[in-house]
């Protein structure tokens, strides 16, 4: 009998991916020229990483060739494994902190340089979702705390608000649905005003995510695991979907919903989950790292943790106690 040999897997492409920002929060991209791979859709600038070549060498030596400048420091931004039907890609994104040089289309490519808010007006190819997402989210997110009053919540939120967090996640367990819906909107005048991200938590909300003009939904895990196909019917197009995760296959049902972010917790002991085992950076890494899907650090976690959780691959942290 004959015997047919497996088709061979095509090798992945492991790419250096740049993030190059200018002093005023600008994001510089580019068109890939038509005849390319993913060829008329707006970039990143970047390109192969080559035998022997670190991220960061292969990073300089390809903004050197595509953009005439040169990498003086990068942070990790997001890893993307994607599979195109004629290629599978492994993106490395990283946010570029310090470049110099005056940066030119040197192949003849269009340049531009965009505000994070305008890169949705632009064609990316289908593996740039995540990076998308990760670029228009800020590095530090509240999750609000306990509160004995509106009014109290009120005081709270506004001064919490007053250290410069862009976006809010209003978690309120103990109240009816209903309730949550009265706090929700006294909530959003406060974060409407302040250009601040407002994200809706109750164990009830999928029923009534309509009756508030916020800016997503935060999932429960058990919320995120026992979706229906209806979630996206529910929830409007332009919402960010966030979900709490604690375990690799809650990631996988995140990306699967196409989340914007998530939240990977405990990372350390903390008072809201008392005798939880924490995971610590190096677990927190490991998993942030594989995640195609923004990935903050909670638990136990205070400002001067931000650094840390970027450099293992998050996009920053949630806190509650840090800043409530
Ligand atoms: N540079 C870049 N590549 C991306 C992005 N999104 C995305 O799917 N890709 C894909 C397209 C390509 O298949 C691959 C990158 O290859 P490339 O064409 O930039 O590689 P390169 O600069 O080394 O080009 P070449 O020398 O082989 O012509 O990754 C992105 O934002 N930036
Ligand atoms: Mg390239």
């Amino acid at each position: 009998m004959r015997t047919i040999a497996p088709k061979a897997m095509a090798k992945r492409v492991h790419v250096a991916v740049g993030v190059v920002m200018d002093n005023q929060g600008r994001i510089l991209i580019a068109k890939r020229p038509d005849h390319v791979h993913q060829g008329g859709l707006w970039e990143f600038p970047g390109g192969k990483v080559e035998q022997g070549e670190t991220l960061i060498q292969a990073l300089d030596r390809e903004l050197f060739e595509e953009l005439d400048i040169r990498v003086d420091g990068a942070l990790p931004l997001i890893d993307i494994i994607h599979d195109y039907p004629d290629k599978q890609v492994h993106l490395a994104v990283c946010r570029v902190v310090s470049w110099h040089g005056m940066p030119v289309g040197k192949e003849g490519q269009p340049t531009r340089w965009v505000e994070p808010h305008e890169l949705d007006q632009y064609p990316f190819p289908a593996a740039n979702y995540p990076i998308l997402n990760a670029l228009q989210l800020p590095e530090r997110c509240l999750i609000t705390g306990e509160f004995a009053t509106p009014a109290d919540l009120t005081r709270r939120l506004r001064a919490a608000l007053s250290t410069g967090l862009r976006m809010v996640l209003l978690r309120a367990h103990d109240v009816s649905v209903g309730e949550y819906v009265c706090l929700a909107q006294e909530a959003i005048q406060h974060t409407k005003a302040k250009g601040v991200k407002l994200l809706l938590a109750h164990p009830h909300i999928l029923d009534v995510v309509r009756e508030v003009n916020a800016d997503g939904v935060h999932l429960s895990s058990s919320q995120l695991m026992s979706l229906g196909a209806d979630v996206k019917t529910n929830i409007p197009d332009d919402w960010m979907i966030g979900a709490s995760c604690h375990s690799p296959a809650e990631l996988r049902q995140a990306e699967l919903i196409r989340a914007s972010y998530v939240f990977l917790s405990p990372v350390k002991a903390t008072a809201s989950h008392p005798g939880k085992p924490p995971m610590g950076w190096v677990k927190f890494a490991e998993l942030a790292r594989r995640a195609q899907v923004p990935v903050y650090a909670l638990g136990g976690l205070a400002d001067c943790d931000v650094a840390q959780a970027i450099e293992h691959g998050g996009q920053g942290i949630a806190a509650i106690r840090a800043w409530w």
